[in-house]
């Protein structure tokens, strides 16, 4: 005899919580241990099980193994304690996941479009697991979080990211689609690893990339129209082009760009009001030059100009620093997206620099407000940089947002001790609360660190894109995601509270978003026509929950 469907499946199986009746009902009499457990029940045992891991890593592989054996449960499991699951399942975590995916290797999930495989590439779609499919988050795995080129193991994000879709977005885990593009690798040591399970070979040139991606674009678009194709941790030479030759064509955005934008954005909102400033106002400068960071850059300009600065003065204050030093405009190497930010070499001439300005010139010279980073650059927010800052503006606002945790630029126990506690600091990791002493001046509780990470937008643009039935992502919606993020800042109304809504609240929070971002979707003429009551009644429709 077959083993029972129903049990194994892990959409609709209960385990030990199918009841008697449901037992015999369903042929499962004898399958099961002789006691009839509850959901609740079941996530008490689970959360036990994490917590008897040895390591996180441990801990992640057990997720994972639930989430392949019961999807209710594991769904359940991480919403009864989101902070301590979040870094489980995502960063930093997924970051090692990713580098040891083959060694780990336990079960198939997803799809996995592999250049060799390219004559089969309507077949495989073809195989999905699921038919019908609201959000894909495809990746080719080139620039893993800030841990580089992954090559297969790239598809712990995919799986990462679309099960906080479903925790976060309330997007039904049936209908999400995480996909691995294959084509090579150019890490080393994954090409010399006895158990890599990529196609070991080089990553392919880039006219064939581009055809390849072409064809599956081609092909996902006569499969799924309706879908939402998330761009992941692409490299960012292949990022910015990607998002441009498709984002007219079909419901698709790149997370890393526009995501981390709108996170950023909303963030900056809750710093700039405990601040006492407006962006327009500030210095802002990023460290790294990448699509993230150019990304963000982006939208800062763009919010400065909407505060009334020209495009001119918007541009003046935008300093973006990457491994070489400023972006000028008589460098050679800059892409045209980067070349935007650029300062002609005449605005730093009087410094007294030998070569391009560094982020510690930037610092001395200029009164910098805002200092961003996305740039892997471990520790590069030095102590000298972040007291320099210090020195000239009351509240320097301080995001060192790059992943994995080992990639930050700077700690946030660190910066706020070398800034006396006055700094405004939003990290891409997690990272422990910054501790007060209750008789201290600034406040009197621990504080927990804000997370800006695009984790608190991408959920909820999937969810108002599915719920309004909308057929592109606008920069408008990103900006209204931003918006509508930066409204739920508790640092609004406490300025000594974090800058990002706690984790606890996460997915009222992304109800809010996701109903700005589909109403803008409406307004724009990209959804069908429905006013806030329609749209608020199909978000709540479209949000799948666990249970049995
Ligand atoms: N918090 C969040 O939500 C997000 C964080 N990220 C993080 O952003 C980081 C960068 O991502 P991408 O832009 O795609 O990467 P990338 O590798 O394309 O860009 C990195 C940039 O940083 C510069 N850089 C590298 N080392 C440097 C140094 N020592 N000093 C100054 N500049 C340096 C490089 O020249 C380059 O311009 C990653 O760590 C990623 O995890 C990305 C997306 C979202
Ligand atoms: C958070 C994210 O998307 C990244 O670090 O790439
Ligand atoms: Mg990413």
């Amino acid at each position: 005899m077959e083993p029972s469907p129903l049990l194994n499946d892990p959409l609709r199986t209960k385990g030990t919580a199918f009841t008697e009746a449901q037992r015999r009902e369903h042929g499962l009499l004898g399958l099961l241990p002789h006691s009839v457990t509850t959901l609740d029940e079941q996530v008490r045992r689970s959360w036990n099980e994490v917590r008897r891991q040895a390591t996180d890593l441990d801990r992640y592989v057990y997720l994972r193994s639930l989430q392949d054996r019961n999807e209710n449960l594991f769904y359940s499991v991480l919403a009864a304690d989101v902070p301590t699951a979040l870094p489980l399942v995502y960063t930093p975590t997924v970051a090692e996941g990713c580098r040891r995916f083959s060694e780990l290797w336990r079960r198939p999930r997803g799809l996995y479009l592999s250049w060799p495989d390219r004559e089969h590439l309507r077949e495989m779609l073809r195989n999905r697991p699921h038919s019908d499919v609201d959000v894909i988050v495809v990746t080719d795995g080139q620039r893993i979080l800030g841990i580089g080129d992954q090559g297969v193991g790239g598809m712990g994000i995919p799986v990462g990211k679309l099960s906080l879709y479903t925790l976060i977005g309330g997007i039904d885990p049936a209908r999400t689609l995480p996909i691995l593009l294959d084509v090579g690798t150019d890490n080393a040591d994954l090409l010399d690893d006895e158990f890599y399970l990529g196609w070991r070979h080089r990553r392919i040139d880039d006219e064939a990339y581009v055809a390849f991606v072409e064809d599956i674009v081609a092909a996902v678009e006569d499969e799924m129209p309706d879908v939402l194709l998330q761009w992941e941790d692409f490299a960012t030479p292949h990022a910015a082009p990607i998002l441009e030759r498709y984002r007219d064509r079909l419901l698709t955005f790149n997370d890393d760009i526009q995501g981390t934008a709108a996170v950023a954005l909303g963030a900056l909102q809750g710093a700039a009001a405990v601040a006492g400033t407006r962006l327009r106002d500030q210095q802002v400068v990023m460290l790294g030059a990448g699509s993230a960071g150019i990304g963000v850059m982006d939208m800062v300009r763009q919010e400065m100009i909407d505060e009334g600065a020209s495009d001119d003065e918007a541009r003046a204050h935008c300093w973006v620093v990457d491994v070489r030093g400023l972006l000028t405009t008589d460098r050679d190497d800059l892409s045209d997206d980067q070349r935007a930010f650029a300062h002609d070499p005449s605005d730093v001439s009087g410094w007294g620099v030998d070569g391009l300005p560094g982020l510690g010139d930037l610092v001395e010279h200029l009164d910098v407000g805002v200092l961003l980073g996305l740039s892997t650059a471990q520790g590069a927010f030095t102590e000298e940089i972040i007291r320099t800052m210090a020195a000239k503006v009351d509240r320097p606002i301080v995001f060192p947002l790059s992943n994995p945790t080992s990639n930050a630029e700077a700690r946030p126990a660190d910066v706020d001790d070398w800034t006396d506690g006055k700094a405004l600091i939003a990290t891409g990791s997690p990272f422990p609360p910054l501790s007060r002493d209750q008789k201290g001046e600034h406040a009197d509780r621990d504080i927990p660190v804000a997370q800006c990470n695009n984790v608190y937008i991408f959920p909820a643009v999937g969810l108002a894109v599915t719920a309004a039935r909308a057929t592109r992502v606008t920069d408008a919606m990103m900006r209204a995601a931003a918006r509508a993020l930066g409204d739920a800042s508790p640092a609004l109304a406490d300025s000594h509270a974090p800058l990002l809504p706690a984790w606890a609240d996460v997915r009222d929070v992304a109800d809010g978003i996701a109903l700005a971002v589909a109403a803008q979707a409406v307004a724009d003429g990209v959804a069908p026509k429905a006013d806030d009551d329609e749209l608020r009644a199909a978000i709540r429709r479209t949000r799948w929950s666990p249970g049995y």
